[in-house]
């Protein structure tokens, strides 16, 4: 399994500055890439990583984006005067040239090059770079943004063209559109551009009719282009997570690429005078990690705009910590997207609904918004340029990210003898075990004095504690009876106070009835509807197909299983395979990734001690390793999506992470 992290990072892509003032440019400073690698410096990370050299990128590379004449142009910057440099400049928007930017941008593009070199090469299995200038404004023939070079969509091209890669994903995180980036690629359905940005309907830079939701791609590109525009500032971590769970990633499964490119610009966190967003910087750590079980974990994350010099130190550290694998810290308190978020996660799958399967039962556009289309037409002429005056961010503070540690023991497994210890894991018994506990499941425990059932529940047991007390990070344990086995864990998790989210996949319905005091929350997958009612912390998920249903399974978990559980912020999750239910392998493993974004990692697999042949590819992933493609996607089931959205509007209400339509409040 291919491991490592790469960090490319050359101090010459420090030496070049604003020359003159120009109030739009100097937020772009040397001191962004010096304090983003003193951070990873002081926090232990750059040793943990694999230090990748810069390269130039070599005109071909660049002519793969840019045009010839914009090239040659550039090539002249560095013999300049001063005089020379501020007039080329001016034929460009918000961007500034200097006697080494030239040298700079050829430096960020070849860094990003190596990234993909690297990762497509199996030498890395993930990788970012910390690259200035930045390139996701940057068009075939103009410099813009403080953009020279499009690093990632030169990236992109030659990823196509050295390393047959036939889908690329761009996910592009940073507060402003890259435009550069969509131009480039609107019409190639090879390559998925995913973009949110501060948009204000259009009052704010770069001010673009094509940066909004309907700009969905061009010709055989159309549904290939994805623009998610904040019509507001101070979007939390909620409204970032809602977009990812309801319209990223079920595209992105269903596209499933064999390479991610992200376009990591940390001006959306908290702080950054230019977003004016609320996230805090340890988003960063979820949205890398919703993205690592896509194309086999081939992701490159290459540097954008981060302005905030403290956020944007933290954002990177987040974004690393994550790349290398670090359990992801708790969600805090997340209750639901604002409305002005609900009603782009609203358009934006409306938009696209023609061209994606998993989203053709998305909620038409909403009333509202055709009617103010018209009026946006009308405030086209009123627009008045929005003067830039001067944001005074200084004052906002947030707390500093939380501790990530990483547990001695990754994965401990509980097994019957006779099945191999996979590698890596640790083989976990109870040395103490309770004398009492046979009494206290005596009421799970059908005959008490049935030796093994007992040494394994208490094998269980304190596994579940060694992870409370992070010891541990997640377990893999075989049970003779998978449904007492879940039992004792629910009881022994509620009897530590502890909250748990399991998410049992079986084939027909389970005897467990839960208590109602929210200690617990089930989500059980099944082929067959549950008539009775288990109360509110029960939620059925029925699939015509059964769990065999690979789409129906990622659509329940994207849209789902993910935005409830990070609302409900569990201590463990727990993960129950029933012996008769027919998930794929693969899916089951996407299931064990994706949900390790919960609960610090802290997941229990239970599965029936003859699923033998499940150990290995589940403790992979446990380990870390990247769950496997699952090919792209075919559409779910109709009636899986009909009873899907019966189940969403029942519990939205509760679970307002569950909400995709904004209602018609205008
Ligand atoms: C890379 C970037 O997206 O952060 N550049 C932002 C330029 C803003 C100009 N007003
Ligand atoms: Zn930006």
């Amino acid at each position: 399994m291919q491991t490592g992290t790469a960090l490319i990072y050359d101090e010459e892509m420090t030496k070049y500055k604003l020359l003159w003032v120009d109030p739009a440019c100097k937020i772009e400073v040397p001191e962004r890439l010096t304090v983003s690698h003193e951070a990873l410096v002081k926090n232990g990370l750059v040793d943990r990583c694999v230090s990748v050299p810069v390269r130039e990128a070599t005109d071909a590379d660049i002519l793969l984006v840019h045009s010839e004449e914009y090239l040659e142009a550039v090539k002249k910057t560095p013999f300049m005067t001063l005089e020379d440099l501020m007039e080329f400049t001016q034929q460009y928007g918000d961007v500034y040239f200097h006697p080494n930017i030239y040298h700079c941008a050829k430096l960020a593009a070849g860094a990003a090059l190596q990234l993909v070199d690297n990762v497509m090469t199996g030498k890395v299995r993930n990788g970012m770079a910390l690259v200035r200038p930045p390139g996701h404004h940057s068009m075939r023939s103009a410099a813009n943004g403080f953009c020279v070079f499009n690093n990632v969509s030169i990236a992109a091209q030659y990823a196509k063209q050295k390393h047959g890669v036939e889908r690329v994903l761009i996910v592009d995180w940073d507060v402003h559109h890259g435009q550069g980036v969509q131009y480039c690629f609107e019409d190639d359905p090879s390559v998925l551009y995913f973009s949110w940005h501060r948009y204000e309907h259009q009052k704010f830079w770069p001010q673009l009719r094509e940066s909004d939701y309907d700009c969905v791609g061009k010709a055989k590109g159309a549904g290939f282009n994805i623009n998610v525009p904040w019509n507001k500032v101070g979007m939390q971590n909620t409204d970032y997570l809602s977009v990812f769970f309801h319209v990223l990633l079920p595209v992105a499964y269903e596209f499933c690429p064999d390479l991610v490119l992200v376009c990591a610009g940390f001006d959306a966190a908290i702080g950054d005078p230019e977003g004016e967003m609320c996230a805090t910087p340890d988003i960063f750590a979820h949205l890398t990690h919703l993205l690592m079980n896509l194309a086999d974990g081939k992701v490159c994350a290459v540097l954008e705009g981060g302005y905030n010099l403290t956020s944007l130190a933290q954002s990177v550290c987040q974004t690393f910590q994550t790349l290398l694998g670090d359990p992801t810290p708790l969600p805090v308190n997340l209750d639901g997207p604002c409305q002005s978020a609900l009603e782009s996660v609203h358009c934006v799958r409306s938009a696209q609904k023609p061209y994606w399967s998993c989203l053709k039962h998305a909620a038409d556009l909403p009333t509202f918004e055709l009617s103010t289309k018209r009026i946006k037409v009308v405030e086209e002429e009123e627009r008045t340029e929005k003067v830039e005056e001067e944001k005074n961010t200084e004052e906002i503070v947030w707390p500093d990210p939380p501790k990530r540690v990483s547990p001695c023991v990754r994965t401990a497994v509980v097994l019957p003898d006779g099945v191999d210890c996979p590698d890596g894991c640790k083989r976990f018994t109870d040395l103490h075990p309770d004398p009492l506990l046979g009494k206290k499941l005596e009421n799970i425990l059908k005959d008490s004095n049935d030796s093994d059932a007992l040494s394994t529940l208490s094998s269980l047991t304190a596994l579940i504690e060694k992870m409370e007390t992070n010891k541990i990070c997640n377990g893999l344990v075989l049970v003779r009876d998978v449904s007492m086995a879940m039992m004792c864990v629910v009881q022994h998790a509620a009897s530590l106070n502890k909250r748990a989210l399991i998410v049992c996949v079986a084939n027909e319905a389970i005897p467990i009835d839960l208590t109602d005091d929210g200690k617990t929350i089930m989500v059980h997958f099944s082929s067959k509807e549950s008539e009775e009612q288990k109360g509110k912390y029960y939620i059925p998920v029925c699939l015509k197909k059964g769990c065999s249903d690979t789409s129906g399974i990622m659509q329940a978990v994207l849209g789902l299983v993910l935005p409830l559980g990070y609302q409900y912020n569990p201590d463990l999750v727990l993960l129950v395979r029933m012996p008769d239910c027919r998930i794929s392998e693969s899916v089951w493993q996407q299931l064990i990734g994706i949900l390790q974004g919960l609960a610090q990692e802290h997941t229990l697999v239970l599965m029936q001690e003859n699923e033998k042949a499940s150990v290995t590819p589940s403790a992979s992933t446990l380990l870390g390793n990247p769950a496997p493609r699952l090919g792209p996607l075919q559409g779910p089931q109709s009636d899986d999506v009909e009873a899907l959205e019966r189940l969403r509007q029942k519990l939205q209400s509760d679970w307002t992470l569950l909400q995709t339509t904004a209602p018609d409040s205008r």
